[in-house]
């Protein structure tokens, strides 16, 4: 795998237009596969789980034109087709799960591999998906190596409670909704800024959602979908990221944002820190004006902490971003992980650095920040954010630092390292594949 070769200690300034959300990306992507009609996506990324769904689509006979360096496909899902014995779903990511509703809707059966984990987080519940599509009237059985999922078509419009607002699990309800047989209604459904792009692309294609961005989506089902010209906003995990680096490095990125209004929580987020962040004519600004310092709270035994949880909560992968602040930042913080219990073991890799971060149970880390930080050799677990925090660190210690197995950055965001290489950074990708 790829490592990361940093020679941190340069401030990183300078303007990014950010790239789409990944987690936009990947179902609407597979909403695509519900219309027989040409579907055009401006803005797709090349990421490696892009690439993963679009291998399967070729494969299963549709039609993808363009080139993802230009970040425009024209795809057409005319002549697929699926059989459950012979194609298999990627693997090692966690969307592959919502390729079932589109696949059960055109051919009545569809695969959940075993490995559709994704992230190494801790457990991730594929139960809430087979609850929702037998809810929708498939049966789903263990076949070798994946669960085999078949239905009648149509499905029967279904209504559903899920214990947890969960993302991938409201986007497959509402993949299956679209052209099930009646009215379906989803109680406690996950409102992320990507579920409601995604949402807006369904109601593009002629789906019938309403209540977007709340916890209750009501949809009733039309018989078909249609084709449609979609372009992606800018990914909010990546604006973060760039005014995160910019901060940490003590440089001044400004970054393309035509969300501004997902960014309260976000704001104040940073401002805990010492970061005080702006949002002017469609751009997003970070400056540091005293250091990076933890905040104080005024409540007496207690730390100033980041509790991180399902939207409108503060955003859970962002998280390591922000721990990599909070080893920086001058002051004690601590970090709740209220969604994985898997999540923050990697913290033990920060000691490499001379940081202090504790961690005090798998759900909370406290940080000892400020302390004198020296170039090191760490590994990365298969956890974006956490390949990104580890970088974070490294772009702000001067001298050479190592970030072993950096690649599942390639799997959300384009041109990375290039896009911090134009910020000023000295940072080069190595090994094999590199
Ligand atoms: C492709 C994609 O969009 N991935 C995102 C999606 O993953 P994903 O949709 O898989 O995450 P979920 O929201 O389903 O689950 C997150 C956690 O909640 C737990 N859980 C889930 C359902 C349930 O009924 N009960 C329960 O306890 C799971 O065990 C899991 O540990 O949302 C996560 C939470 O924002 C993000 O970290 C991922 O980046
Ligand atoms: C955890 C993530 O993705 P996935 O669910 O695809 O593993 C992520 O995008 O940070």
């Amino acid at each position: 795998m790829p490592d990361l070769i940093v020679h941190g200690g340069r401030p990183l300034s300078g303007r990014i237009t950010p790239s789409a959300n990944k987690n936009a990306v990947l179902p609407i992507l597979s909403a695509t596969l519900l219309t027989r009609e040409p579907v055009t996506l401006r803005g797709v990324p090349d990421i490696t789980d892009v690439r993963k769904i679009l291998a399967v689509f070729r494969e299963l006979g549709s039609r993808v034109e363009g080139e993802l360096k230009d970040g425009v496909l024209r795809i057409h899902h005319e002549h697929t087709n699926f059989d459950p014995a012979v194609n298999k779903l990627p693997e090692e990511m966690r969307s592959s799960v919502m390729l079932v509703p589109p696949l059960l809707a055109r051919f009545g059966s569809a695969r959940i591999e075993n490995d559709v984990q994704g992230c190494t987080l801790g457990v991730r519940e594929i139960d809430p998906h087979v609850e929702v599509f037998e809810g929708f009237g498939a049966q789903v059985e263990r076949g070798p190596g994946a669960l085999i999922v078949h239905a009648r078509r149509p499905l029967h419009a279904h209504r559903r409670w899920l214990d947890y607002a969960s993302v991938t699990t409201t986007e497959n309800f509402v993949l299956c909704a679209a052209l099930a047989d009646g009215e379906s209604e989803l109680t406690n459904a996950a409102s992320e800024p990507h579920v409601q792009e995604f949402c807006e692309f369904m109601r593009r294609m002629g789906a019938k959602v309403e209540g977007c961005g709340t916890s209750r989506l009501t949809v009733t089902g039309v018989d078909e979908l249609h084709g449609v010209d979609f372009t992606f906003v800018e990914d909010f995990h990546e604006v973060v990221t760039f005014l995160a680096l910019g901060a940490i490095t003590g440089g001044n990125v400004e970054v393309k944002n035509s969300a501004p209004q997902f960014f309260p929580l976000l704001d104040r987020s940073f401002a805990k820190m010492g970061v005080e962040v702006t949002h002017e004519g469609g751009w997003s600004r970070a400056f540091v004006p005293n250091g990076l310092k933890v905040r104080e709270p005024f409540t007496r035994n207690m730390l100033q902490k980041i509790e991180a949880a399902p939207w409108p909560y503060f955003p859970v992968d962002l998280l390591p971003i922000f721990i990599a602040l909070g080893v920086r930042a001058e002051g004690q913080m601590m970090f709740w992980n209220k969604v994985y219990d898997g999540a923050l073991g990697w913290t033990s890799e920060l000691s490499k650095f001379g940081a202090h971060a504790f961690q005090s149970d798998p759900h909370r880390v406290i940080t000892f920040g400020g302390k004198k930080l020296v170039p090191a050799e760490v590994d990365s677990p298969y956890i974006i954010r956490v390949a990104i925090a580890l970088l974070m660190l490294a772009s702000s210690i001067e001298g050479k630092s190592t970030i072993y197995n950096g690649t599942p950055i390639r799997r959300a965001h384009p041109r990375f390292v290039e896009n911090l290489v134009s910020l000023g950074a000295n940072i080069e990708w190595v090994g094999a594949d590199a």
